[in-house]
């Protein structure tokens, strides 16, 4: 569970700059917090640099006191530096009660719905409208002489319904997808659907509610400093400022009191914003939109295919009529022995003898180029085809990178075949087309034994897609992977969709990657199509019984498939 947390995490942070440089700023200002003691203790010396009267007043900036000296004869530096830490821990303190709260209120209400729902939304929303800050300074004038908790505690009353509401609205639109269903039917508890379904796709959303929480305690503390309502026995950097500003430093030449922390303010308010930012990019909304287009990319009809044995012919595909529609990712399902992989090989023209084709075609229709029956064109027309625009992830595709091969070689042969105008951004292309399946840019220069069989799975899919090809079989993309790796190539899977607009048809004979990725799903028994629909449609509502079967004989979520 942790580690999943932490993949997905990793995930996360890997594919945005901005967040990525948010968390190193934030990492560096919370060491700086840490150790504050110590470096406030190593800038006095053998004097208590905070106490009233260690130094000489207004001592403008020297070796001796980098920042100078305040009205009281304290060191700026020291008091910063102090004041850092406080301000971070207001932070802490604040954002964590905000987002548990937050996350807790939003699962009971997003998960449950109904009148439980209602209740917790409309509670949520009359505390987002209250006006927070004149309520706040009521409270600590209240509550008098308030420890740095309980500023933390007062203001998180206001902030969680921040993090409530966007969880929330994240925890409905997740609860209605299929693979949440699907653990429903499977009759997971609700907590382990919360634990291996929901939280893990929420983390980003979880870490906004936080750093906007943290971020608007901070402010509100600067705020009640400012007025003199702050927490007693600390300085905080919205007490320097209102020093600053009080006793006129700026005319005195003491402008380290003013800009310091003014520019330490901002400084955390840009990483807070970036990590915030970073995350809305990451899991940018637009990728729910569905890309799927009216236009047709593959049109199979009448396909009927057989394999000659010494018993007579045997028929693994009959009549089977099925159109794949561009940017849809289209799941062929059916248990083993229903003719899914033969479909595909014979679309691929792989299928070796005794199988042959007896009938029907396939129409394909490649961006730019004319239409083209895959069951009838010449050899070099296909040729030209493979990787541009129809690519082939077969099962037990771990084995088909050549293991005497660099990867970026493996990269540089197919691109080069069939688009040798490339050639000069080979450099900066593979390694890029590594990051889309979440691999880092050294791989190109590993071979395939150094790589684990997810690591290898993801870098053929990087290669189906280097051409941007219009259509990707996938034969069993996730059999032989661990559950976790599993996730990751589903989800590589579906970025690849949202980032190339590839059309992908998945093969699978596990109802649980049907539920996870795909728009529709494509059922085959006995060599025919039982049904076809909408893949959420299908879940809730199979219209056959085989299909049926084929849903209730999925293992529970978060048992590992045996
Ligand atoms: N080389 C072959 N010779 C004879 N029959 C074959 C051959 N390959 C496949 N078949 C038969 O064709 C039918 C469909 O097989 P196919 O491999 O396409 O099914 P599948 O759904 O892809 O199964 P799996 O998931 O196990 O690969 C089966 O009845 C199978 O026995």
């Amino acid at each position: 569970m942790a580690m999943r947390l932490l993949t997905a995490a990793l995930r996360t942070v890997r594919r945005s700059r901005r967040l990525a440089t948010g968390l190193i700023v934030l990492g560096l200002m919370v060491l700086l917090a840490v150790f504050s003691p110590l470096i406030v203790k190593a800038i006095g010396g053998g004097t208590d640099p905070l106490e009233v009267a260690a130094y000489e007043k207004w001592l403008v900036p020297s070796p001796g006191h980098l920042l100078g000296t305040d009205q009281y004869g304290r060191d700026v530096l020291a008091m910063v530096v102090s004041a850092m830490s406080v301000s971070l821990q207001i932070g802490a303190i604040a954002g964590v009660i905000s987002t548990v709260v937050g996350v807790i209120v939003a699962f009971v209400a997003g998960y449950k719905g109904g009148w439980v729902d209602g209740i917790l939304s409309t509670f949520t929303g009359i505390l987002l409208v209250i006006p927070t800050f004149p309520l706040l300074i009521a409270l600590s004038a209240y509550a008098k002489d308030v420890s740095l908790f309980q500023v933390g505690v007062m203001i998180s009353i206001f902030s969680w319904p921040f993090a409530a509401k966007t969880i929330r609205s994240q925890v409905l639109s997740l609860r209605s997808r299929p693979y949440v269903d699907l653990a429903r039917v499977t009759k997971a508890r609700d907590l382990e659907i919360i634990f291996t379904e929901l939280l893990p796709n929420l983390l980003p959303f979880i870490g906004v509610g936080f750093a906007s929480s943290a971020l608007g305690a901070i402010f509100g503390l600067v705020g009640l400093e400012v007025i003199g309502l702050g927490p007693g026995g600390v300085i905080d950097l919205g007490q320097i400022i209102f020093s600053a500003i009080s006793t006129g430093a700026l005319t005195l030449g003491a402008w380290p009191m003013f800009v310091v922390p003014i520019g330490l303010l901002t400084l955390l308010f840009a990483a807070l914003n970036m990590v915030n930012i970073g995350l809305e990019e990451v899991y940018n909304p637009r990728r729910e939109e569905s890309p799927v287009s009216d236009e047709t990319v593959l049109e199979i009809s009448g396909l009927e295919v057989k394999y000659a044995t010494n018993r007579g012919d045997v028929t693994a595909v009959e009549g089977l009529d099925l159109a794949v529609r561009r940017g849809e990712i289209l799941g062929i399902a059916g248990e083993s022995g229903s003719g899914k992989s033969t479909l595909a090989v014979a679309l691929l023209r792989l299928l070796k003898p005794p199988g042959r084709v007896t009938a029907g075609s396939a129409l394909f229709h490649p961006k730019g180029r004319s239409p083209v029956d895959l069951l009838k064109v010449s050899g070099e027309e296909l040729r030209v085809l493979r990787w541009s625009a129809l690519s082939y992830l077969p099962q037990g595709s771990m084995s088909s990178l050549n293991p005497v091969m660099r990867i970026q070689d493996q990269f540089r042969d197919v691109i080069l075949e069939h688009a040798p105008d490339r050639k000069p951004v080979l450099g900066e292309l593979i390694p890029r087309l590594l990051g889309q399946v979440g691999l880092e840019p050294r791989v190109a220069r590993m071979y395939p034994h150094e790589l684990s069989g997810g690591m290898k799975q993801r870098v053929l899919m990087a290669i189906c897609v280097a051409l941007e090809p219009d259509l990707v079989i996938a034969d069993e993309p996730t059999t032989a992977l661990d559950v976790t790796i599993q996730r990751v190539i589903l989800q590589s899977l579906a970025d690849l969709r949202a980032d190339f607009g590839v059309t992908l048809m998945v093969i699978s004979h596990d109802m649980g990657v049907h539920a996870q990725l795909v728009d529709r799903v494509a059922v085959m028994y006995d060599g025919r199509l039982v049904e076809v629909g909408d893949v959420r449609q299908v879940f809730k509502d199979p219209r056959h019984d085989y299909t049926r079967e084929l849903i209730e004989s999925i293992p529970r979520v978060g048992r590992r498939a045996s």
